[in-house]
């Protein structure tokens, strides 16, 4: 690909990312220090599991319906067969997901936007999944600490997205072709913005991601087997067709 080509994928990816990201960095920023009171802390751990359990898949559905939404806009994404964009989605979905997430940790007091406010793990503590919190938690410092811009971020979401090796693909290589330009605009981005050594220390994020995502799904299998009623008739239904095997 030419190199207009290259920096024309760039531009497109890094305005697809601004375009669907839920809240502007600067709105995230103003918001930082508004922190749930005592009280707003303790109503949410006094809610039952299967009632904060809900309440969670909500708010993640929503973030992942703007990845969906961002997926769509990565010029070859929609000329895959809709299987494969499927098959992508389920697996790539909430690992973006997480990599954006970073942008509303506030390092300082290791909180997280939620719900209006920043909080932190404590706050979910009738998930039962404190283990799972915490990764969560950690995984958004640790890209923190990365500083990664919004277009290396956006670049960076499109490859977690991108990922040729996942299972069950029909058109591997056609994802592979495309996963290959897009490698060639992080490298491009990275070395415009001289932080080459960064390359490596995204690649070496994305077994963090998984396994974090793998997490996700044990613990939401886990909580199906005790609420499949509130699993089957009051969880969004694209949470249940991403992150369930039904
Ligand atoms: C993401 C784009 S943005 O514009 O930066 C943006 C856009 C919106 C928001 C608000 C927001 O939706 N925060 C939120 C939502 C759910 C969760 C969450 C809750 C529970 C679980 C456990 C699971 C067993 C249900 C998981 C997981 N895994 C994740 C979190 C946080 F991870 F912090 F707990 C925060 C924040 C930034």
């Amino acid at each position: 690909p030419s190199l207009l080509h290259i920096e024309e994928l760039c531009d497109s990816i890094v305005r697809s990312h601004r375009d669907t990201s839920q809240f502007r960095l600067e709105d995230l920023q103003a918001l930082r220090w508004k922190l749930f009171s005592r009280e707003e802390i303790h109503a949410y751990q006094s809610k039952s599991i299967d009632e904060m359990w809900q309440h969670c898949a909500v708010r993640l559905t929503e973030a992942v319906q703007y990845v969906v939404e961002f997926a769509k806009r990565i010029p070859g994404f929609r000329g895959l067969g809709q299987n494969d964009q499927i098959t992508l989605l389920k697996t790539g979905s909430m690992e973006v997901v997480l990599v954006r997430m970073s942008r509303c940790f506030n390092t300082e007091n290791s909180t997280v936007f939620f719900d209006g406010k920043f909080a932190s793990t404590e706050l979910f503590k009738s998930l039962g999944c404190g283990d799972l919190m915490v990764a969560v938690f950690d995984f958004a410092h640790s890209m923190c600490a990365l500083r990664l811009t919004e277009q290396q971020m956006a670049l960076f979401s499109s490859l977690v997205l991108i990922n040729s090796d996942r299972p069950c693909l029909e058109d591997r290589g056609r994802v592979h072709r495309m996963r290959r330009h897009l490698e060639v605009c992080l490298s491009h981005m990275l070395r415009r913005d001289n932080q080459e050594s960064l390359q490596h220390k995204l690649y070496q994020k994305v077994s963090v991601l998984q396994s974090l995502c793998s997490l996700h799904v044990e613990k939401l299998h886990w909580f199906s087997q005790r609420y499949p009623l509130t699993v089957h008739s009051v969880f969004p239904p694209l949470y249940k067709e991403l992150f369930t095997s039904d």
